[in-house]
């Protein structure tokens, strides 16, 4: 089932158990606005190159459209109309004032030069310059995107509106980034993690778990579940795959990678088959990469008891239902990777105050958003009788409902 139709289907699943009314309905599932732009670069030979980006503008009722931007051959409309949706979800879960949004240049960012991503970014941005805005749509990082992509959109918007950093999150400190935001999905990811994990009377220290994906989220997971004595048996990335069945070194691991850009031939660890990493066994199964890697196919041999959606949309609708049957607890997307946006916001409220928030700061606060929303969703599985994910999302449509109410928006 594609991205779109996954997520739709989990919105019409909590939309019936909150008994909403179908105009209502309509108007949460309609984007806002879908943007579709063509841009042109020369390339360092000379030639002209044309690639197409997107940004869907999802819902604004609490606040400012808010998500990231991908770079990734595989990005296309549909995907990035359900990862906007799914952001305003999360925004409502994390309990941020923020609406949701996503963009995406479908491209292969490790084939563009330096240079040539620079200006594919400041075509992108001339072309969506009017349509973000500190208050209307805030981009952020992604997958293939990071600190000097919103570096360079921060420069671009600053040529037609004056400086402006909180137009992106995820900026390089020096640029007013918040300390603690490059970190911040991943470090979510650990307390969403250890919250349920307390639940049914476990710690991270001793379990083992396996990781797919090893960039910015993954790497960042890894290494602070090392750091509390997880056991991180297996490990993947588009380059390859590693496994130890008495735990990696991750900060090995990650010299290793930096030294050499791949995961092959490290010597703390086996090679594996990266096919194998979603149903390689272990406690808890972390998906940091790509989304509908968990479906039909694979799901009945995952080992896993605990799956944490680090990921977008990771698990198919088909898998939810299979690995459910098997017992497997999943911690849905729009929790468990809501530490990245939580961060942003705070990132966010710091160049609007003009002051900045030390890192201990940051994490403190980002430990209790997380905690907090784990209890809310927790009381809203009881009264439900539902899963975590319907759980999230009856918390998340719920609040948006709301507000769109409230605004008078519901005709
Ligand atoms: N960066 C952020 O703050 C947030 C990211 N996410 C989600 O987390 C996921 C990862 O994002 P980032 O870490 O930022 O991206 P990234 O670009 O830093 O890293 C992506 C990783 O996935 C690996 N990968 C790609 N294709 C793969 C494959 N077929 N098999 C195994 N590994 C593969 C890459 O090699 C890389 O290690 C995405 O789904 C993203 O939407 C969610 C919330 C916030
Ligand atoms: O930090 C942000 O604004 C968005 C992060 C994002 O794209 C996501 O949570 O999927």
């Amino acid at each position: 089932m594609n991205a779109l139709a996954a997520t739709n289907r989990n919105f019409m699943k909590a939309a019936r158990i909150l008994g909403l009314d179908s105009k209502i309905e309509k108007s949460l599932l309609i984007p806002f606005r879908e943007i579709k732009v063509e841009c042109t670069i020369p390339k360092d030979d000379g030639t002209l190159v044309s690639y197409v980006g997107f940004r869907v503008q999802h819902d604004n009722a609490r606040g400012p459209m808010k998500g990231g931007i991908r770079y990734h051959p595989e990005v296309d409309p549909d995907e990035v109309n359900a990862l906007a949706q799914l952001m305003t979800w999360k925004t409502a879960v994390a309990d941020i004032p923020y609406g949701g949004a996503k963009g995406g240049i479908g491209c292969s960012p490790k084939d563009l030069s330096t240079s040539e991503l620079e200006r594919l970014t400041r075509v992108f941005t001339q072309k969506i310059h009017d349509l973000i805005g500190v208050n209307a749509d805030v981009p952020a990082p992604d997958m293939g995107t990071n600190a000097q992509t919103m570096a360079w959109i921060l420069d671009e918007y600053s040529k037609f509106h004056g400086y402006s950093p909180a137009v992106v999150t995820g900026k390089p400190i020096d640029l007013g980034g918040s300390l603690g935001r490059e970190a911040a999905t991943g470090r979510g990811v650990v307390y969403a993690t250890e919250a349920l994990l307390a639940e049914h009377g476990k710690s991270i220290k001793g379990l083992t778990f396996a990781i797919q994906g090893f960039g910015n989220v993954g790497s960042w997971a890894a290494r602070l579940i090392h750091e509390r004595g997880g056991k991180v048996v297996a490990v993947s990335d588009i380059t390859g795959a590693v496994k130890n069945p008495n735990g990696i070194n991750i900060l090995d691991l990650l010299q290793h990678k930096d030294a050499t850009g791949k995961l092959a031939d490290f010597s703390g660890a086996d090679a594996m088959d990266p096919n194998d990493l979603l149903t390689h066994d272990c406690d808890v199964l972390i998906p940091c990469a790509l989304g509908g890697v968990l479906n039909r196919e694979n799901a009945g041999d995952v080992k896993a008891k605990f799956i944490i959606e680090a990921a977008n949309h990771p698990t198919d609708p088909e898998a939810d239902e299979i690995l459910s049957k098997k017992g497997v607890t999943i911690l849905p997307d729009i929790y468990a990777n809501a530490g990245g946006v939580t961060v942003s916001y705070f990132e966010w409220v710091q160049n609007i105050q003009g002051f900045m928030w030390d890192e201990e700061k940051v994490n403190q606060e980002l430990k209790r958003y997380m905690t907090r929303a784990f209890h809310n969703i927790k009381g809203l599985c009881k009264s439900h009788n539902c899963d975590l994910r319907m759980g999230a999302f009856t918390l998340g449509v719920n609040r948006v409902a709301r507000a769109t109410l409230l605004r008078g928006w519901e005709a």
